[in-house]
């Protein structure tokens, strides 16, 4: 869901009469009726809740591969309102979203009622967790982490005096800021410069790993859900957020998925996501950047290939750019162009050499993560950590993801002694 500068404000088309919702009646329900009338197409399915996921949309009959699930006009959606034209996409977007709920003349409260309340990110989503755990972070949380605080502290800095004029607190803008990051679109009408919008309605689906969703398309009136697959009533639908692996899904938008390594280990710690993240990748940059001489650095910063290494769980191999920059250190510069520019090895194949070179800082960090693995464990128990249950399990999950996918690689290479 990429942003883009925002040109101006409002939801386009006439804005609904503001409904008075009946107290007694479920607020989903009360939102679907409201979504349709922004004229939202809603076939065959419903909000319900779906454990360790908060809301989800089921089925509530048979749906054929192929069909329509629903569309959001572009009238339906909520843009930014030119309030803080200077601030980020996503800042103007927070901004205007906070502007809309809180006032008194917008029926936003009824959508704003479907989403999950601060108490929720402060669990989910790391940037809200006690700075405390930071020590006990994989460097591939941390990373990411470290970057989206940056971004939200320019983003803070820049609406100073929109939060001000409007009696607004910066935790007010941070609740909106993180709505908006786990739940906006980008959206380009034919002709008209690109936007960061939300779209109401397809904002409960979930995330699945490629391969398990259903296929979201921007057309130039609106965003349209088709079913990949014939369904059955009552399973879910999801959508793919993107290729991301679990730091950034954890980062992002508070959760992760189970890693393939984990599957083949030991299902039992999979997670509530049952289906494996193909997309998951184990960070190495911190242990291949080391042991790059400083003229290897150069010759790899030439080519693009300076960091950005990784393992893939899904296939058990390492990433072409690993490849790349190990064989940098191996091989004559004839050998290793010709493995950049065609993907083999000039002559004898070199996976065993690659491997072998990266053993023995495998292991170290494998015992690294199996001590940060204990300590994480180790505190779920403690008195102290009580309310801080899920941060611990999520940590743990991914130092375990980190471990297994480590060892699988190593226990296919020769010479392996774990
Ligand atoms: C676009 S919202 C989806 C609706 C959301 N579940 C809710 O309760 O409102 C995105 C958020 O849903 C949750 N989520 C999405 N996919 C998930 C998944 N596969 N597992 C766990 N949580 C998920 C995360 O909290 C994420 O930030």
């Amino acid at each position: 869901m990429p942003p883009r500068l925002a040109k101006r404000a409002r939801v386009s088309g006439p804005e609904p009469a503001i409904v008075a919702p009946d107290p007694h009646e479920d607020k989903h329900v009360v939102f679907t009726a409201w979504s349709k009338q922004r004229g939202v197409e809603i076939k065959n399915v419903k909000p319900a809740k779906i454990p360790g996921r908060g809301l989800g949309l089921v089925t509530t009959a048979k749906i054929k591969v192929g069909a329509r699930i629903l569309f959001v006009p572009e009238k339906a959606m909520f843009k930014p309102d030119g309030s803080v034209p200077h601030a980020s996409p996503q800042a103007q977007l927070a901004a205007s979203a906070m502007k809309a709920c809180t006032a008194a003349d917008s029926n936003m409260g009824i959508w704003k009622e479907t989403w999950p309340v601060d108490s929720d990110f402060q669990h989910s989503l790391p940037m809200r967790w006690p700075h405390e755990l930071r020590e006990h972070f994989p460097v591939s949380v941390m990373q990411p982490l470290l970057r989206q605080e940056e971004d939200y502290a320019k983003d803070v800095g820049a609406v100073q005096d929109f939060l001000a004029a409007g009696n607004h607190t910066a935790e007010d803008f941070r609740y909106y800021w993180s709505i908006v990051n786990s739940r906006s679109f980008h959206f380009k009408a034919k002709g008209k410069i690109g936007t960061m919008v939300m779209c109401p309605f397809i904002d409960y689906i979930n995330h699945g790993p490629s391969g398990t969703t259903c296929d979201v398309f921007q057309r130039p009136n609106g965003y349209e859900v088709i079913a990949d697959r014939d369904y059955v009533a009552g399973e879910e639908i999801l959508a793919n957020y993107g290729a991301h692996n679990n730091d950034k899904l954890l980062v992002h938008y508070g959760f992760m998925i189970a890693s393939v390594a984990n599957e083949w280990s030991d299902e039992e710690d999979a997670g509530p996501n049952d289906t494996p993240n193909r997309d998951d990748d184990i960070r190495l940059d911190h242990i291949v950047l080391p042991m790059l001489t400083p003229t290897v650095r150069a010759q790899l910063q030439d080519v693009g290939f300076l960091r950005g290494y990784a393992l893939l769980p899904a296939t058990n191999e390492l990433c072409f750019k690993t490849q790349v920059a190990v064989r940098a250190m191996l091989l004559t510069c004839n050998e290793w162009e010709y493995f950049v520019e065609n993907g083999e090895d000039l002559a004898e194949d070199q996976s065993h050499a690659v491997s072998h070179f990266l053993l023995h800082p495998f292991h170290e960090h494998r015992d690294y993560a199996a001590r940060a693995f204990r300590t994480v464990e180790d505190k779920s128990d403690w008195e102290e950590y009580s309310s801080m249950k899920n941060e611990l399990e999520m940590l743990r999950m991914r130092w375990l993801q980190i471990i297994t996918a480590i060892e699988c690689y190593m226990d296919m290479k020769p010479g392996s002694t774990t």
